[in-house]
């Protein structure tokens, strides 16, 4: 990789001399950088204007892609390749909103035809529970739908229903994936079992938070409908179909999917039957097409025009040339309040890793801390930080232009005046000449606007882009999800890292599964572990309610 470093110095010069001009200096000198600095797809526009860079080191990002063999390595995934190498695996989610006739094969078969026919047969289930054709134990319709799942399992499902509520016109769909108590008993104490269907999400069927919390949904149905009438109340969605069917659900109430389809890549599958039930067959064909049209312009268009290429550079850019730790995301839309968590998984457990494909310790930064919150909230806890903080933060603004209200666009006027306001205020700043005069205006004295000034200046010079698009509807969905589950896939190319495991998950999981031998058994030794966990653990003997009652 010796080439790829010999790049980054390059752009790490490139980046020095830029340090000598602003943001501000830099549109002085192009009124034409929006136009050059942005790109487009359909109704949706990626505005990279606003971050510190310029052609050069666009197109030095570009060799750096063509060095790393991005491109060849995003066709081996849309081809099949086994690239999960570290569990030999394929990475086929593409392949789930392949609306192409093309043929996509694995291990020597056509994988198409079965993910027609399981999204047939979701398509068929959900309309089911829609029209009131399926129906409960007691000849009711579904009022309610609970999705137990957790990690990949939970969190695109509910992002994307919550992000869709305009268009959930089902059954109303509620999320549990925490293993505490909390979670499933807040959720289940206003629903009526006689109308509740649960969806247990798991691709392995076997993670402690998800099988405890359907194991305990299981118990709420048997204690209130009868012991056989539990089962008439659950699907699920897995790929390990003896375990499904070993608790009680039956196989035309089992939706599968495949070992090369990803957890946090798992959305376009079945793991998206509660999004489906809520929004309909058709919206849900909607998002998948949204998805497909975002594939196919990765696949195609050339780098230069392409959305994810440019936005997985900017990261680079931003984390391996510019050093900057985390990245903000910041949707000015409510309904995206779960996106960042989203982004979260999608995009640090996929590259958060510290070897390179081949084992080798990795020599530069990988995946950077990922999080964010909706603007105007946001605007109101953490953007002091954005504007005046020691860390420079590349924020990621996002903007639907046209609401879904009717009778309030006053509403969306102030919500996107924001959006733009903040990265103009993060981008300008306001330098010490300009506060002086204003705090002159106001008519303050010498001392008193000496005092005050520095408070109140802006170094500005902060990076951000804008994804703007014409509205969130599911469509426009599918292609922002595809598009930074692509810009995942080129950042992890060109780190040589492998995106598609997860192995650090595993540890926790490990030695939670023995220490809650010693929580539950009194008589287990405690003298080895170290005095930390001793001590906690000494605690939590003394105040279990469970044990002292
Ligand atoms: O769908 P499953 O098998 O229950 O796994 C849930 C989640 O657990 C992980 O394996 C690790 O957190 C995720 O990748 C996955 O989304």
């Amino acid at each position: 990789m010796g080439r790829r470093e010999d790049l980054f110095a390059e752009l790490k010069s490139i980046k020095n001399e830029l340090e000598k001009i602003t943001l501000k200096g830099l549109f002085k000198e192009n009124p034409k950088r929006f136009e050059e600095f942005s790109v487009s797809l359909e109704n949706m526009t990626l505005d990279y204007s606003k971050i510190n860079i310029n052609k050069d080191a666009i197109s030095k990002l570009f060799e750096v892609a063509k060095e790393c063999k991005v491109e060849e390595k995003r066709d081996a995934m849309f081809s099949g390749e086994k690239i999960n190498i570290t569990e030999n695996r394929a990475v086929l989610h593409t392949a789930l909103r392949n609306k192409s006739d093309n043929q996509i094969f694995v291990d020597g078969k056509d994988v198409i035809p079965d993910i027609k026919e399981v999204l047939q047969n979701m398509k068929e289930f959900a309309t089911s529970i829609r029209d009131g054709k399926i129906l409960s134990s007691t000849n009711e319709e579904f009022t309610d739908i609970i999705n137990i799942g957790i990690g990949g399992s939970h969190l695109g499902p509910e992002m994307v229903s919550q992000a869709l509520t305009p268009y959930c016109d089902g059954p109303k769909v509620h999320f549990v994936s925490n293993i505490d108590s909390s979670h499933l008993s807040d959720t289940i104490k206003d629903l009526n079992p006689a109308t509740t269907l649960v969806i247990v999400a798991s691709k392995t069927f076997t993670t402690i938070e998800t099988m405890t919390n359907a194991k305990s949904a299981k118990k709420w149905f048997q204690e209130s409908l009868g012991e056989k009438e539990a089962n008439l109340h659950f699907a699920a969605l897995s790929t390990a179909l003896e375990k499904t069917k070993e608790f009680g659900i039956s196989d035309d109430r089992v939706f599968g999917f495949w070992d090369w389809v990803g957890g946090r890549y798992s959305i376009w599958s079945a793991i998206g039957l509660s999004v489906m039930i809520a929004i309909g067959a058709d919206s849900f064909d909607e998002f998948l097409e949204g998805a497909f049209i975002m594939d196919e312009h990765f696949k195609t268009a050339p780098i230069e025009k392409n959305m994810p290429m440019l936005l997985g550079l900017i990261g680079i850019w931003h984390r391996n040339i510019c050093d900057y730790d985390t990245r903000a995301i910041l949707p000015y839309d409510q309904r995206l309040r779960s996106f960042a968590m989203y982004v979260q998984q999608l995009d640090m457990e996929s590259n958060g890793k510290r070897v390179t494909l081949s084992g080798e310790e990795l020599k530069i930064k990988s995946g950077p801390i990922v999080w964010g919150e909706p603007g105007t909230n946001s605007q109101h806890s953490f953007f002091q930080l954005l504007h005046q903080g020691k860390d420079i933060i590349p924020c990621e603004f996002m903007l639907a232009v046209n609401n879904h209200e009717n009778g309030m666009d006053i509403h969306n006027d102030l919500l996107m005046a924001n959006c733009l306001a903040q990265s103009q205020a993060m981008m300008n700043g306001r330098d010490i000449d300009e506060v002086r005069t204003i705090l002159k205006d106001s008519g303050l004295c010498e001392e008193k606007i000496e005092e005050l000034a520095p408070h109140k200046v802006f170094e500005g010079n902060r990076p951000s882009s804008t994804l703007i698009y014409k509205k969130l509807d599911p469509k426009t969905l599918g292609k922002i999800i595809a598009l930074y589950e692509h810009r995942v896939f080129v950042e992890g190319a060109i780190w040589d890292v492998g995106s598609f495991d997860q192995w650090g998950v595993e540890l926790g999981k490990e030695l939670a599964t023995k220490m809650v031998s010693y929580i539950q058994d009194d008589s287990k030794d405690t003298k080895l572990l170290d005095s930390s966990s001793k001590g906690l653990l000494d605690t939590i003997k003394l105040w279990n309610k469970n044990k002292k009652g």
